[in-house]
């Protein structure tokens, strides 16, 4: 085991009636880095994200630093320091800005309006914090499905297409201050991404899932420059 991981993935595998959406992965994502996933539609990205919070069922061991995580319940893996964002962000509608933040997080997490509004402030969340959130751009909403992530004070945090239906600079000052915010604590980003200008300016290592299987590992530059990845996936987005 490395020591220095704070999520590590072995073996992993998720079948769907016959149909192998995660085959035999095994991948680790060393503490503070930004680690994306990338591969085409259907490459199993979003079925690995859902084995590790506990969403699918499938086999494999996943770790959240020393912690096997992959016996437990997905409530217990949050409380063990795992969150997530969802593609689609997922809020109460009857609920404004600041109480979306707490809302599930451990009492003491919820109480602590200090760090409520630091991450208000830290995020740039424009709306008031009464704001209902049916009134949000979307941006802030986005950003409030975070806030509520990171207010757990999670270990890993991992983002399920943050950059969905934003544009490139809204997207990259989102990317800044999530970033930031997160290294601050000495957190980890997992990052489901499709855009690959953000990866290249934002992800430290990028993993390459293609028909189920890692097809490729390495920094944006090396990714870039992989040939099997440029003739199954990437073409001339790179270029
Ligand atoms: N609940 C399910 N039941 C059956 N098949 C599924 C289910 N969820 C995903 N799949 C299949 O598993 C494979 C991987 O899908 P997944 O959504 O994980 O890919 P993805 O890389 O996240 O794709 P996208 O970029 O389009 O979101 C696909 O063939 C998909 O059709």
């Amino acid at each position: 085991m490395d020591r220095t991981s704070a999520l590590s993935v072995e073996r992993a595998t998720v079948t769907f009636d016959g149909v192998t959406a995660v085959d035999d992965v095994t991948f680790s994502v060393p503490r503070g880095v930004t680690q994306a996933v990338i591969g085409p539609n259907g490459a199993g990205k979003t079925t690995l994200v859902n084995l590790v919070c506990g969403l699918e069922a499938g086999t494999g061991v996943i770790r959240l630093g020393d912690v096997a995580i992959s016996g437990l319940r997905p409530d217990r893996r949050a409380a063990a320091g795992l969150a997530r964002s969802f593609q689609t962000p997922i809020l109460c509608p009857d609920l404004g800005v600041l109480d979306n933040i707490r809302v599930g997080a451990p009492r003491a997490a919820a109480r602590d309006a200090a760090r409520v509004r630091e991450l208000l402030d830290a995020l740039g969340i424009e709306a008031p914090p009464g704001a209902p959130v049916d009134t949000l751009t979307h941006r802030d909403r986005r950003l409030v499905e975070i806030a509520r992530a990171l207010l757990r004070g999670p270990s890993v945090l991992i983002l399920d297409e943050p950059a969905a239906g934003l544009g490139q600079a809204e997207a990259d000052s989102m990317m800044a201050a999530v970033v930031e915010t997160v290294s601050a604590t000495g957190g980890t980003i997992v990052i489901i991404e499709h855009n690959m200008d953000l990866i290249s300016t934002w992800a430290d290592r990028v993993l390459v899932l293609d028909r189920g299987r890692v097809l490729a590992e390495g920094t944006p530059r090396e990714i870039r420059a992989d040939a099997a990845v440029v003739e199954a996936y990437l073409g001339g987005e790179w270029s």
